[in-house]
């Protein structure tokens, strides 16, 4: 404890005096037994608060019984003026450095208090002086009192100085862990996770460059992620990474010097291993030296990187199954429905926007899989739905309606959009040929025909438009039945 030392100089000095005060006065042992107690309390105070819950609240109290038992004690010593006077400053100056003006006011009391019942118990006596040598041996006491004081403050301080550099950088790391939190929630794509995740992570640590490298363990030559900021790779550098990757599974270690850079600075990996569990991946960083707080830091990161990239993967593949059709890869009924209703509210709302629909139906499906089989049906499903997707604009929303029919929202537009596609669609996709692998095994090529109805918001109610277009694509289905059967 920091004041176990100035205390046992301070009793241990007084108890000093009580010896020349005892040898000059000749008052022998009737003055020095009782001083014993003095050698005694440094050692009862620290008992006390090293053995209290609260050990501060503890030393507080033995500040206050400092200035009670120095109290009694001035007055022991018959009020020796040199003595009362820096032993009483003393007093104050701790109880006031710890507590300010309400403490010292209190150790002021209990100094006088202490002071006055010894007076009142044994009688008032004055001896202001007693030798220039004691005045001496007093004078140099509290100088070296005060300048042991001095140096556990300075260890003091030096330590709070440094407690708040380490609350000061452990306040960013949870910073920079709360927003790679946002960043991840944000992202779309896995991409802009580590991109804004990296961005993130240099803004609020500067000094330092990160990347991050990842990729799956089945296909590693086929999905790789990496991001990058604050931090230039060299091919070296990638070629180490790329060695390291492969090796990741037989490591150990967590952390690993990458490079020992030419600016003094040197760039360390932190392996993701045992954190994804379809990916392997490292956190890369330029840092002047790895530390105790930089490790612990990077670990905090590679955890959260980790985890925010396994919650993306798991969302993307559930959004996908939910939003998409599995034999297509277009938006499946469930998706466009909910498109199609923000569209109905859309066009409800001030101001109203119009949007418009496309049916599509391909002909002749049933009797494709009736003479070669599911699979071949399935082919040309496939192949519709692909050639449809070139004709559609990013805007536009294709999706698989059901067994053979297809639908495209258009939202914001109006009629003239969906007769776009249509005639897109009779020019470049109907009578195309369809190549397709029968249940024997045979390959055949088809003709590829669709009956197409449009509607738009402009024409019918917006809750009537997918019927209107279906209605249409019925008609037109009819009238190419007509056609084919007047053409024999
Ligand atoms: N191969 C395959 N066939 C499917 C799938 N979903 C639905 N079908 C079949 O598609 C056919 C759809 O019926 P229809 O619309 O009467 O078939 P169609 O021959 O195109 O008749 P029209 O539309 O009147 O020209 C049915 O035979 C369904 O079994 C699928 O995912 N794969």
């Amino acid at each position: 404890m920091a004041t176990l030392a100035p205390r046992a100089f301070a009793f241990c000095h007084t108890f000093g005096l009580t010896v020349w005060i005892a040898l000059a006065e000749g008052s022998g042992w009737s003055l020095i037994g009782p001083g014993l107690l003095l050698l005694l309390w440094p050692a009862v105070a620290y008992l006390h608060a090293a053995g209290a819950q609260n050990s501060k609240r503890a030393e507080f109290k033995n500040l206050y019984l400092d200035s009670l038992l120095f109290g009694v004690w001035c007055g022991v010593l018959d009020f020796y003026v040199l003595a009362t006077v820096t032993i009483g400053l003393a007093c104050l100056m701790n109880n006031m450095v710890v507590g300010g003006l309400r403490r010292m006011t209190i150790s002021m009391a209990l100094f006088a208090g202490g002071a006055l019942s010894w007076s009142l118990v044994t009688g008032f006596e004055f001896r202001p002086y007693v030798s220039t040598g004691l005045d001496i041996y007093q004078g140099a006491g509290a100088v070296i009192y005060l300048l042991a004081l001095a140096y556990v403050m300075y260890g003091q301080n030096r330590k709070i100085g440094r407690s708040i550099v380490e609350i000061k950088f452990q306040n960013r790391v949870f910073h920079a862990l709360l927003e790679l939190g946002v960043a991840a929630n944000r992202a779309s794509n896995i991409h802009t996770l580590l991109d804004d995740s990296l961005k993130h992570l240099h803004a609020d640590f500067p000094e330092y460059g990160f990347a991050v490298f990842l990729q799956e363990r089945q296909r590693p030559e086929v999905t790789r992620y990496a991001a990058v900021a604050g931090l230039r790779l060299g091919a070296e550098d990638e070629r180490r990474l790329g060695g390291l990757l492969a090796t990741l599974q037989e490591r150990q270690e967590s952390t690993i010097k990458l490079r020992e850079k030419t600016d003094g600075e040197q760039l360390y990996a932190s392996s993701m291993a045992g954190r994804l569990s379809l990916y392997d991946g490292w956190l890369v960083v330029r840092a002047p030296k790895l530390d105790a707080p930089l490790e612990r830091m990077l670990t905090l990161f590679v955890d959260q990187l980790a985890a925010a990239t396994e919650n993306k993967l798991l969302h993307l593949a559930l959004k996908k199954t939910a939003e998409r059709d599995g034999l297509t890869g277009l938006y499946n009924r469930g998706f466009f429905e909910s498109a199609l209703q923000l569209s109905i509210q859309g066009k409800n709302q001030a101001p109203s926007l119009d949007f418009a629909v496309l049916m599509m139906d391909v002909d002749g499906l049933k009797e494709v899989n009736d003479r070669y089989g599911h699979v071949a049906g399935d082919q040309l499903i496939t192949t519709v739905a692909e050639r449809l997707q070139v004709h559609c604009r990013a805007s536009d929303i294709l999706a698989r309606y059901g067994g053979d029919e297809f639908v495209v929202l258009f939202p914001s537009a109006d009629i003239a959009a969906a007769n776009r596609l249509a005639s897109l669609i009779r020019t470049h996709i109907e009578g195309q040929r369809c190549t397709i692998t029968t249940a024997n095994g045979e390959r055949l090529t088809l003709e590829l025909r669709l009956s197409l109805g449009g509607a738009s918001s402009s024409e019918a109610s917006a809750q009537e438009v997918l019927s209107l277009a279906d209605e249409r694509m019925y008609d037109d289905k009819s009238e190419r039945r007509k056609q084919r059967a007047a053409h024999g």
